[in-house]
């Protein structure tokens, strides 16, 4: 029997300007049809073209292929936004798509969203996530890298075929009570019967076809311990506190409030504890520094600094969700120098810069920084901060492109350098990719 919980606002927030613009009702079937050659890639998993002068963002295509298209929105004189819904010529990478209830022979108003590349081969979907990237980095960053986008194995030895990974899925439900994602870009329920991108034990437990009248939405995890779970979540209020899961990665055990945020893809919490690691230059890095690890939810990236350098460094975890920093201290305990902090990162950077003394200027002059923001980046007011703090090594992990090419431009602008940046494909079958950058104080 599902459990029924509260739910807490999703943390890892979107921006309206790093997600194409939902289209708060149902997709239009109304829309006209439009002829189109394809160009390149955009940001936000939609491809260019244009229609009389005017650029059409279609989604659901490829570079290079000629399709009809419907218009799902012709509101902005600047660009119009389109599905397309059938290939007149198609591209050589395109292959039939990893979940059926997605292809294109659906009406884009029953085509279930959150696989918006499913329609492309695996290595061609990195090849146009590294070709984002190296686009944001060099237009709003100033630096010219062409990262190539490394795949991500669930397990040690597994196939890397782009589906089986989420161990993190939400279903929604709608006014009748059926169960699904939502359609692309749409608040509509799509009812599916399959779940590809899940690890298998979501699926196996996954209520797809039951009724869940009265609910908002149905999560499915499956922790690396323990059994998957169905949470069912609905408007009233508990006063208990949240349940929680355990996760392990490369030995270091983390306890997690279930509802809080953990990496989703099944190898993503080891890939960056291992790539931020790597990322950090142990020649700059001053254990008795004071050493960051900014937006630190619940300690992983804490917890990959102290597994590298030592039970004995200096550090302070900062999070805005207190239960995620409760976490942190039980998960990081036992490491003398680590603090964990419940607030906000601006407002801690801001009491750490205004008036430091001598000896905390100089501590922080020495420190390495880890952040890993939600997908709107650390913004200029953050990068402010951690210019004036002058720490000597930046370790950015992010996960959105344009995000991170406007936080790597302003830190620049302040005398910091991008010294190397790798991409993980954290996301496969979605335009979503993640990327970990290293930074020095000139
Ligand atoms: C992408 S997650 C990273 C968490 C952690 N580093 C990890 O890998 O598990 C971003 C975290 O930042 C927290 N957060 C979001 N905005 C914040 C802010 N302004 N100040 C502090 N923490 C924030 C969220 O609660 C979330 O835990």
């Amino acid at each position: 029997m599902p459990e029924r919980r509260t739910r807490r606002p999703d943390r890892r927030s979107k921006p309206a300007a790093a997600r194409p613009a939902r289209r708060a009702a149902e997709p239009r079937t109304d829309g006209p049809l439009l002829e189109l050659e394809v160009g390149d890639v955009a940001h936000g998993g939609v491809f260019v073209a244009r229609h009389e002068g005017r650029v059409v963002f279609v989604a659901d295509a490829a570079p290079g292929e000629r399709v009809v298209a419907r218009v799902q929105d012709a509101s902005k004189d600047r660009f119009w936004r389109a599905d397309a819904v059938e290939v007149l010529e198609a591209s050589p990478d395109r292959v039939p798509h990893i979940w059926a209830e997605s292809g294109i022979d659906r009406d884009p108003i029953d085509r279930a969203g959150g696989a918006e590349f499913g329609h492309l081969r695996l290595g061609y979907q990195r090849e146009l996530k590294g070709r984002v990237l190296a686009d944001a980095l060099s237009r709003f960053g100033g630096v010219e890298v062409a990262p190539a986008v490394e795949p991500v194995l669930v397990y040690e030895g597994a196939e890397d075929v782009g589906t089986g990974w989420r161990t993190r899925v939400r279903l929604h439900v709608d006014a009748d009570g059926n169960v699904g994602p939502y359609a692309a870009r749409s608040h509509r329920v799509v009812p599916v019967a399959s779940l590809p991108l899940a690890v298998p034990a979501i699926e196996r437990i996954a209520p797809l076809g039951q009724p869940f009248r009265g609910a908002e939405h149905v999560d499915l995890i499956a922790p690396s311990t323990g059994d998957a779970q169905i949470v069912v979540a609905d408007a009233r209020s508990s006063r208990s506190a949240p349940p929680t899961v355990d996760e392990i990665v490369a030995g270091r055990r983390f306890t997690v409030d279930r509802d809080g945020f953990w990496q989703v893809h099944r190898g993503a919490a080891e890939t960056l504890y291992r790539a931020v690691q790597d990322a950090v230059d142990d020649a700059l890095f001053d254990p008795r520094a004071a050493n960051l690890d900014l937006y630190g939810g619940v300690g992983l990236l804490a917890g990959a600094l102290l597994d590298r350098f030592g039970e004995t460094v200096r550090l302070t975890t900062v999070e805005a969700d207190a239960r995620a920093t409760e976490h942190a201290g039980t998960n990081l305990a036992g490491a003398v120098g680590v603090r964990a902090e419940t607030a906000r990162v601006d407002r801690f950077l801001q009491r750490l810069v205004e008036h430091p003394t001598a000896a905390e200027r100089a501590r922080l002059a020495d420190a390495t920084i880890v952040l890993d923001p939600p997908r709107s980046g650390a913004g200029r007011e953050v990068v402010d901060l951690l210019a004036a703090s002058g720490a000597r090594q930046l370790v950015y992990v992010a996960c959105d492109p344009v995000a991170l090419g406007r936080d790597v431009g302003l830190l620049r602008a302040h005398g910091y350098e991008l010294e190397e940046v790798r991409a993980f494909d954290l996301f496969p079958s979605t335009h979503h990719v993640e990327a970990v950058a290293r930074l020095t104080r000139r």
